[in-house]
C-alpha cells in the first residue's frame, strides 16, 4: 500500500464515534428465514438464522456461492424484507419499519459498500462522498469539511478531484468506504467489497475497515469467500445452504440456544 493510502491513526477518530459505548449490542438477528419463489420451488435462501453482533466488531460472513449470504446482509440492511424472524438495528425494529423509516434508517444508522463499488462515474471522488450528505440535507460548509476529512481518513487526501475511471479498483473502494460513513453509520454492511481486487488490495481494503470499525466503535458486517481476509474479522459466521452453522454467539453458542 503506498504512504499516502495509509488511513490516518485510528486515535483521529476515536472522539467521533458518538460516545458509543463499544462491546454494547448493536444487531440482534432473531429466527430470521427469507424464501423465494422461483417457479414452483420454493428456495429457502436463509433459515432461521440468529445471532448478535457488538458495538466495535468486525463480523465476517462465509459461505460457498449460494449460501444466504447477500440475502443475509439485505435483510439486515434492510434492502429486502425477511419472510419470518425479528432484525433490532441500533434499537430500531427493521422488520416492523414502514418505507419511510428504512429509507431514514439506510441514511442515517447503515452504511453500505458493494463489491462492484457503486460510484457515479460523472462525479469526482469528493463529489461522490458528498451524495449522502446532500441528501441529508447537510450545510455545504459542513459538507465540504467532511468530504475532506472522509477522503483524508481513507488515504485518497490528493484524488479528491479524480473521477471514478482516473482511480483504481483499490482507491474506487475506499471512496466507496469514505461514502458509506458519511452519515456516521452505527452499521457498515459489505458485501464481498474485495470481490473486483487483487489479493493484496483487498487486504488493504479489510485493513481499512478493521481500523475504521475498531477507531469508531461500529459495527460491520463484511461477506467474503477469502479465507485471508476472514483471519482479519473479530468473529466468523459460517452460512451453509442458508443456516447459520458457525459463529452464532461470542462464545459459540446460538443466540436461540441461549434463548432457551
Ligand atoms: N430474488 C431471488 N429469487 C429467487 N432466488 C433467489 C433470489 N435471490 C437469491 N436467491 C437464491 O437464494 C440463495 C442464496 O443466494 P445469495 O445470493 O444470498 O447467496 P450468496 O451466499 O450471497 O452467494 P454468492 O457468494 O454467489 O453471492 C441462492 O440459491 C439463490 O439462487
Amino acid at each position: 500500500m503506498a504512504e499516502e493510502e495509509r488511513p490516518v491513526d485510528a486515535q483521529e477518530w476515536s472522539s467521533s464515534n458518538g460516545g458509543r459505548p463499544v462491546g454494547e449490542e448493536l444487531l440482534r438477528v432473531e429466527g430470521v428465514g427469507r424464501d423465494y419463489r422461483a417457479g414452483d420451488r420454493v428456495v429457502h435462501a436463509v433459515r432461521d438464522v440468529s445471532f448478535t453482533a457488538r458495538r466495535g466488531e468486525l463480523v465476517a460472513v462465509r459461505g460457498r456461492s449460494g449460501a444466504g449470504k447477500t440475502t443475509l446482509l439485505n435483510l439486515i440492511g434492510g434492502l429486502d424484507r425477511p419472510t419470518s424472524g425479528r432484525i433490532q438495528v441500533a434499537g430500531h425494529e427493521i422488520t416492523a419499519a414502514g418505507a419511510r423509516e428504512l429509507l431514514e434508517l439506510r441514511r442515517s444508522t447503515i452504511g453500505f459498500v458493494f463489491q462492484s463499488f457503486g460510484l457515479i462515474p460523472i462525479l469526482s471522488a469528493a463529489e461522490n462522498v458528498g451524495v449522502p450528505l446532500r441528501l441529508a440535507k447537510r450545510p455545504r460548509a459542513e459538507r465540504e469539511e467532511r468530504v475532506t476529512m472522509l477522503l483524508e481518513m481513507v488515504g485518497l487526501g490528493a484524488q479528491t478531484a479524480q473521477r471514478p475511471y482516473e482511480l483504481s479498483g483499490g482507491q474506487q473502494q475506499r471512496v466507496a468506504v469514505a461514502r458509506a460513513l458519511a452519515n456516521d453509520p452505527a452499521l457498515l454492511i459489505a458485501d464481498e467489497p474485495t470481490g473486483q481486487l487483487d489479493s493484496e488490495t483487498g487486504r488493504s481494503i479489510m485493513d481499512l475497515l478493521r481500523a475504521l470499525v475498531h477507531a469508531r466503535g461500529m459495527t460491520a458486517l463484511v461477506a467474503t469467500h477469502d479465507p485471508t481476509l476472514i483471519d482479519l474479522a473479530d468473529r466468523v459466521l459460517t452460512l451453509r445452504d442458508g443456516r447459520l452453522v458457525d459463529g452464532a454467539g461470542q462464545d459459540g453458542t446460538a443466540l436461540t440456544a441461549a434463548l432457551g
